[in-house]
């Protein structure tokens, strides 16, 4: 194993093989990590921490709660990164750091090589150029009266993108592409299943052509069997499109099955990062070990045969 140097602005500068054989007791598992020479990462968090003030705290810092404490995550081009961690480990704020709304306490964050710590209006707008979110719940994430149609179309004519035909065009292949029929255009939010509605959202944050999605426990809301759908849906959109992504979630089964790479969160600090079927098969750390035994998958148990 080589060492990507920690340079400026994250770009890697250069290759770094990772390969490594972990012994189970089915058997060994392979895995083989590279990442190509200058290769700028999409998002680049630097030493990023967020201290929030609050009535309590605890005994030794009152008045303030450390969310995220020293993090640093490189998200690649076409890869995926699961974030993993219980809940309150400080993963909803560091996707918010990553989608712009949250700035850091201390820490830089780079986009493409941009530094937009500051989220000036400029910066913003490369934040929203390459990432879009889905959120956990796609009946909260969508406007309630507007069909389909119109919240497809709604980003693509306020970011002023082609004109009505070309527009019409597009959201017939986002439809397309989310795997839905032409005749949910003109349905409302209500008037579709859970998982339908998380399609749309999909579609939407889709529209604009991001580099990157992050998905904020994107099945959670979702019926079992539908969870399966949604997570192949994904990972199918992230091969044809090429697209980068950051799945957050608490189930470590959902993580491992859909990323390459996985963090673990715990306290706000990662605790354990390496490629998926490493951390899976040959946890190093206590806390990724309980979370391995703790919970059942909340995965359909069909899903990966
Ligand atoms: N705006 C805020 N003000 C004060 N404390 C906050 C705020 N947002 C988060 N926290 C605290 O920061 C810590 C991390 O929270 P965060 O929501 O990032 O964790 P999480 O892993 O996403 O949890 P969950 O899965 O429950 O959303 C928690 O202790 C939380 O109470």
């Amino acid at each position: 194993m080589s060492d990507a140097k920690n340079e400026y602005n994250g770009v890697v500068t250069k290759e770094v093989v990772i390969e490594s054989v972990v012994e189970t007791p089915a058997g060994t598992v392979e895995s083989v990590e590279v990442i190509v020479e200058n290769e700028t990462p999409i998002i680049f968090l630097d030493h990023v921490s967020v201290v929030f003030k609050t009535r309590t705290g605890s005994i030794l810092h009152p008045n303030k709660v450390t969310a995220v404490n020293d993090l640093s995550l490189r998200l690649m081009p076409g890869k995926t990164l699961g974030i993993v961690g219980e809940s309150g480990c400080g993963k909803s704020t560091t996707a918010n750091i990553m989608c712009g709304l949250q700035q850091p306490t201390t820490g830089k964050v780079y986009f493409k090589g941009e530094d937009v710590t500051k989220r000036t209006a400029a910066q913003r707008k490369l934040i929203g150029r390459v990432i879009s979110v889905v959120f956990q719940d796609p009946a909260t994430a969508l406007n309630a009266r507007m069909t389909v149609q119109d919240q497809l179309m709604d980003p693509l004519r306020v970011h002023g993108i082609g004109d009505k035909q070309s527009r019409e065009q597009r959201v017939l292949e986002l439809i397309e592409m989310v795997g839905l029929p032409r005749s949910v255009l003109e349905a409302l939010p209500g008037q579709m299943s859970g998982g339908q509605r998380q399609r749309v959202a999909i579609a939407r944050a889709l529209a604009l052509k991001p580099d990157a999605i992050i998905a904020d426990e994107p099945t959670s809301a979702l019926d079992v069997s539908v969870r399966a759908q949604i997570l192949n849906l994904l990972m199918d959109l992230k091969h044809e499109l090429g697209l980068s992504m950051v799945f957050i979630s608490h189930d470590i089964q959902t993580v491992r099955y859909i990323s390459d790479r996985i963090i673990v969160m715990n306290g706000g600090r990662i605790v354990e990062e390496g490629p998926a079927a490493r951390v899976f098969e040959n946890p190093t750390d206590d806390y990724t070990r309980l979370l391995l035994s703790a919970a059942p998958s909340l995965l359909h148990p069909d899903l990966g045969k």
